[in-house]
């Protein structure tokens, strides 16, 4: 372990207890938000297995995916697919979105193999599914640590029409890794409330801190990661810090992820309430619509992550 990691006392969210979670304070789970804008989160009650089921699959996916014969990519019919060398050379990934997980597989995996392979779309949706649970609660839990009946007040007021998607990852690794390290995907910020992301036992995940150095975010079994993401930063007034992350390459093995995004509905105008807001304190970003947050990023980002700087702080942030 780290220096830094030793120092930081990685926040962990045990969501044990069915209805008092037995987590860290509310108040160490705010500064986390705050501070890094990441937690873990064990006992989350997805089945292991799944995640190892998912994976298997994907591989097959991922396989017929890059079979050039297919001639995936933007004008292809499989819009749900990203082929390499958009976000990055060495990622692909699958998009899958709510709420019918099942169907929006289902249209991508008929593509690939012709149809009657409802195996894969009924494990996604069994985890898009329990991702939205686990989303909803979490996003409770964050609220409570925000101030005392907020999650009453808010979950579903503000975040009852919630959405959310999959992107299914794989990351090839060149043949030879320079200097044992190649960037899988660049550093950026997600346009979610909060992402939950399962990464394999390579790991390669890393956080960054406010001045600018890098964390690791090793794998530990059964737990899970939380960002916070940017419509979240803006929802709080800039309370919760959305997640600095990008993901690393050291192995020449190839790594899965899966990432959950949970997000505002799209027509949302994102606008901090009052109480969260605080007295005396400076609103800093100015409504917006959520879409068109979405679009402006969209436009912005095409195949350079790295270079984003185009965030939600440039898209809606007042001077102040
Ligand atoms: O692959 C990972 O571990 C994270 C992926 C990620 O950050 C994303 O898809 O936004
Ligand atoms: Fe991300």
């Amino acid at each position: 372990m780290s220096e830094l990691e030793d120092s930081l006392k990685l926040p962990v969210l045990d969501l044990s207890q069915p209805h008092e979670p037995s987590f860290l304070p509310s108040s160490s789970l705010l500064k986390a938000c705050q501070e890094w804008g990441f937690f873990y989160v064990t006992n989350h009650g997805i089945p292991q297995n799944l995640f190892t089921k998912i994976r298997e699959f994907s591989d097959h996916v991922f396989r017929l995916c890059s079979d050039t014969k297919l001639k995936l990519g933007p004008s292809s019919c499989l819009k749900t697919y990203t082929p390499r060398f958009i976000a990055s050379p060495y990622f692909e990934s699958l998009r899958v979105s709510g709420p019918d997980f099942f169907a929006s597989s289902k249209a991508s995996i008929d593509e690939l193999f012709g149809q009657g392979k409802p195996e894969f779309s009924e494990m996604l949706q069994e985890y898009g599914t329990g991702m939205m649970k686990l989303s909803k609660r979490i996003i409770q839990i964050i609220l409570k640590s925000l101030g005392d009946g907020y999650e009453k007040k808010f979950s579903d007021s503000e975040f009852g029409n919630c959405h959310g998607y999959m992107r299914i990852s794989n990351y090839r690794p060149p043949d030879d890794i320079e200097e044992n390290e190649a960037e899988g995907l660049g550093m950026h910020t997600d346009m979610s409330c909060i992402t939950i992301v399962f990464q394999d036992e390579l790991g390669g995940l890393q956080m960054r801190s406010k001045d600018g150095k890098w964390l690791d975010i090793h794998p530990c079994e059964n737990s899970l990661v939380v960002n916070i993401g940017d419509l979240m930063q803006a929802w709080s007034n800039g309370r919760l810090r959305s997640s600095e992350h990008r993901v690393v390459l050291r192995r020449f093995r190839n790594r899965f992820s899966l990432a959950f995004f949970w997000c505002f509905e799209d027509q949302k105008v994102i606008v901090a309430p009052d109480e969260i807001v605080g007295t005396g304190n400076p609103r800093i970003y100015s409504p917006f619509v959520c879409l068109k947050y979405i679009k402006f990023r969209e436009s912005n980002e095409v195949g350079n992550f790295e270079k984003i700087g185009y965030t939600v702080k440039d898209f809606a942030g007042l001077k102040v």
